[in-house]
């Protein structure tokens, strides 16, 4: 035997209802006794209330309404059963109307409308799309029999939530089923007094019905076919990666019900559960999907834990002081006020020290809570052993829930860490010792980063995101998107990543749009629904956005845009940057940003700045966390002078060098600032202070190459000018160096604590006289690279290595965030 049951939404309309007699013909045709509960028609229950109370304001519409809902009945009717049957239907489902029309007409007459009448009225939902399915059914040949659940069902008086007698129940079913073979199509969510007088079943109530039959009957399964593939891993509606669980058990289901997962109300569920009967969650609209099943124990679980819930809206009750040390009964006579004033608690949290109890509660009550305890501990409070009760609000509850987490362990370690790299506070937590279920408070404003950060983290196979604010489109921007729209395909397939670019601006204009900008038109869309670029603005609305696992990616020259890396890395969003300004700035600048960073737990990354994407600063860092010590760093760090000097000479013009140098994307925005010298020496200034040794700006000593006609040049136009009559000057020191068989190297160094950056010439036994193209090369002297020092050396700047190096920062962002 098997019992089904559809809710509201499998009968709301002719379409769904003709997937649900297939669903019954097909298990009939496969010889299976089944036995079907039907929920009232979508929206029914709720507009019959509706209804009820309009007639007892005296509001007359009520009877417009009540058209509506005979309509929808009509309307089933006329859609699937042959017009030859109609006529004997309609006249049921008429009659019904007329005894709802009576009832109705008395509410409005008497101006009252109690519990009682109200289950009366509630239970034709039930009764009017039970009789239209099984008349539909029998239309089609199949034996179906009405059964009003009011005749098996049996009741107290509670009404709007009877209380089941389950031994006369039980007894009246087995009774019933033994009558007649014929399907039984029963009402759920009602049920009857032993007066006969009708009750309904409250929340879950149908499911409830589906439960008591299949109990009952001792059914090998019950199935709950609803709109829904199963119970998912989370509300889908807050997280996007959410997915149907296959097999849950029954304590993880009461569990994440308990924590607001809607799709089945367990407690309904409870007579199935206590005869060990597999519970099946279906999808009528999606009827080929296997869904859930709820069992005694789940099976073959993939992941350590099985969902996550959470409570939009609670209030947190704190309650403390030195009296209540050592003091037993406080927390007896503290729960027993709040029971006995009907507040229930959701979560309770008391420090071993003893010293306070913290408890969350529907925000609704917090105010009587306050005056229930200030009533039960006055005299305590009075004496001051108690300090006093404080509420705090505009909280949340989160909650992971699966019965792995008995079994391994670093399971709150993991949910703590994804927490904190997400910057969400933890207000206060609880563990069952069931070790079912671990939930956390927060803040409500962080409760759909938290569901999203910490389902990334425990359903690792799932793809995780990565979300992305790139402001500056230029040369390294755009070829960042082009790398990143390159590799979607891989990171998704191979690393499970997903890189989402949530947020985009140029000088002109921004967009940001949660639900991602594609790399293939982020131009059109940036042009089509962007607004006018506010860098405020854009920073404001990533911090309200508040998406879990956020970078900003800053890949402009400005200035000014360093200020806003600090209010971003507060609201622990990492950072990465090519752009130098904020690592050269003032020293306490540059050390500000790292505490930052490192105290909100996120990361401020700018291997770029140096030598673009040669692993020079990582290095660094390695070599620094692991002890060594730096004596001396040679370099050239400048893309655009090497590739000067690797060119120049023969025939070739100065001018058209270094116009070619930027034409390859090698020179900085304004090309000025390579040849001044002032990139490179934010480059050393850099080095330095990753290296221990905090100098100014000002204390970086800068020989300069260009002679004062285009160093002072006013724009960049007026500075090509002066280059193009300046070529003699060039040539010369060129020539000069040739001659010895040498070459000029623009050279930065670090030694005793000091930074200079000289122009030299180089003969061929010096490492830095081979290099080509735009080469950088560094040389690290430090203790342990003493006789031979550590050398990096490769292309230190244009569009693919520093695109690409800003890329791998953001890459190890994603590792880090796991
Ligand atoms: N080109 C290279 O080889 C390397 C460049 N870098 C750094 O990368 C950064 C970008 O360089 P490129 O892409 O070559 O320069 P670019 O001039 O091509 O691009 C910078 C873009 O940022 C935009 N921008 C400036 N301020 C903005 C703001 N407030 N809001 C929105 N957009 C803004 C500009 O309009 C421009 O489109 C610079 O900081 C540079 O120092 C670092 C290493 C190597
Ligand atoms: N303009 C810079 C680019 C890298 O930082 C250079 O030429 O090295
Ligand atoms: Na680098």
């Amino acid at each position: 035997m098997k019992v089904l049951k559809f809710g509201g939404t499998s009968v709301g309309s002719v379409d769904s209802i003709k997937t649900v007699i297939s669903i019954l013909e097909e298990n009939l045709s496969k010889g299976e006794r089944i036995a079907v509960v039907f929920s009232a028609m979508g929206g029914v229950t709720n507009r019959l209330i509706e209804i009820g109370k309009m007639a007892a304001a005296g509001n007359t519409e009520y009877v417009e309404f009540l058209k509506g809902v005979e309509e929808r009945h009509f309307a089933v009717v006329r859609g699937l059963i042959p017009v030859k049957n109609q006529s004997s239907t309609f006249a049921a489902v008429r009659g019904l109307f007329n005894e709802l029309e009576d009832i109705l007409r008395g509410v409005s007459w008497i101006r009252e409308l109690s519990e009682r009448t109200l289950d009366f009225i509630m239970s034709f939902g039930e009764r009017l799309s039970t009789l239209v399915i099984t008349e539909i059914l029998k239309s089609k040949g199949v034996a179906a029999e009405f059964c009003d659940a009011r005749q098996v069902i049996r009741t107290n008086a509670a009404y709007g939530m009877g209380d089941v007698n389950f031994e006369i129940t039980n007894h009246l079913i087995l009774e019933h089923f033994a009558k007649s073979t014929a399907l039984q199509c029963i009402t759920g969510f009602i049920a009857s007094t032993a007066e006969g007088v009708t009750t309904t079943l409250g929340r879950g109530g149908s499911d409830y019905t589906a439960s008591i039959v299949g109990a009952a009957l001792e059914a090998d399964s019950i199935e709950i076919w609803t709109d829904v593939d199963g119970m998912m891993t989370a509300d889908p509606r807050k997280v996007a990666n959410a997915f149907t669980i296959p097999s849950i058990s029954y304590a993880e289901a009461m569990e994440l019900s308990h924590f607001g997962a809607k799709v089945i109300y367990p407690p309904s569920l409870q007579p199935a559960f206590a005869k060990n009967i597999t519970l099946k969650v279906l999808n009528t609209f999606n009827t080929g999907f296997e869904g859930t099943y709820v069992q005694k124990s789940a099976n073959g679980k993939e992941y350590v834990i099985t969902g996550i819930s959470s409570i939009d809206e609670i209030a947190l009750v704190n309650i403390q002081g030195s009296g209540m040390i050592g003091v037993a009964g406080i927390s007896g006579r503290l729960f027993t006020a709040l029971s006995n004033n009907a507040i229930s608690v959701i979560l309770i949290s008391q420090a071993s020290s003893e010293h306070s109890i913290c408890f969350s509660i529907d925000p609704k009550n917090a105010q009587k809570a306050i005056d229930v305890l200030e009533k039960e501990f006055a005299t305590e409070i009075g004496l001051g052993h108690i300090d006093g009760i404080s509420v705090e609000k505009n909280l949340s509850i989160v909650a992971i829930v699966g019965e792995g987490m008995k079994k391994n362990t670093g399971i709150s370690g993991k949910l703590f860490s994804a927490l904190g790299k997400n910057g969400i506070n933890v207000v206060a937590t609880a563990q069952g010792s069931s070790e079912l279920n671990i939930s956390v408070v927060i803040s409500k404003s962080d409760l759909s980063k938290a569901l999203n950060a910490i389902h990334g983290v425990f359903f690792q196979s799932e793809t995780r995101s990565l979300n992305l604010f790139i402001v500056g489109v230029g040369l390294i921007g755009s070829t960042l998107i082009e790398q990143i729209r390159n590799q979607t395909k891989f990171l998704r397939d191979e690393k499970l990543l997903n890189l989402n670019i949530a947020g985009l601006s140029n000088t002109k204009k921004m967009l940001l749009d949660p639900d991602g900008i594609k790399p293939e038109n982020w131009r059109d869309r940036v042009m089509d629904e962007g607004v006018k670029t506010s860098l405020p603005a854009f920073v404001q609305r990533m911090i309200e956005l508040n998406l879990p696992n956020s970078v900003f990616v800053d890949c402009t020259s400005d200035k000014d845009i360093v200020q806003y890396y600090h209010m971003l890395l507060d609201a622990s969003i990492s950072v990465v940057t090519p752009n130098k300004v904020a690592n050269s700035g003032s020293y306490s600048e540059y050390i500000a940003l790292q505490r930052t960073a490192l105290q909100r737990g996120v990361k401020f990354l700018y291997e770029t700045n140096v030598g673009a994407g040669l692993p020079i600063i990582n290095t660094i860092q390695g070599l620094m966390a692991s002890g060594d010590k730096f004596l001396k760093i040679e370099a050239i760090l400048s893309g655009t002078l090497s590739y000067i000097f690797n060119n120049f000479g023969g025939d070739n013009r100065f001018v058209d060098i270094v116009k070619e140098a930027k034409a390859k994307g090698f020179t900085e925005p304004d090309p000025r600032d390579d040849l001044s010298g002032a990139d490179v020496g934010r480059k050393i200034l850099i080095l330095s202070r990753e290296v221990g040794v905090p100098l100014e700006p000002e204390e970086v000593k800068i020989s300069q190459i260009l002679p004062g006609n285009c160093l002072n040049a006013p724009t960049v136009d007026a500075f090509f000018g002066e280059l193009e009559i300046s070529n003699a000057y060039f040539a010369d020191m060129q020539a000069a160096a040739e001659a010895r068989g040498e070459k000029l190297r623009y050279i930065a160094a670090l030694e005793n604590g000091k930074a200079t950056i000289e122009l030299k010439t180089v003969d061929a036994s010096h490492p830095f006289y081979t290099l080509s193209g735009s080469d950088n090369i560094v040389s690290f002297t430090t203790e342990r690279y003493k006789d031979r020092p550590l050398v990096i050396k490769g292309p230190g700047a244009g569009a693919e290595v520093t695109a690409s190096g800003v890329f791998a920062d953001i890459m190890s962002i994603s590792s880090y965030l796991g």
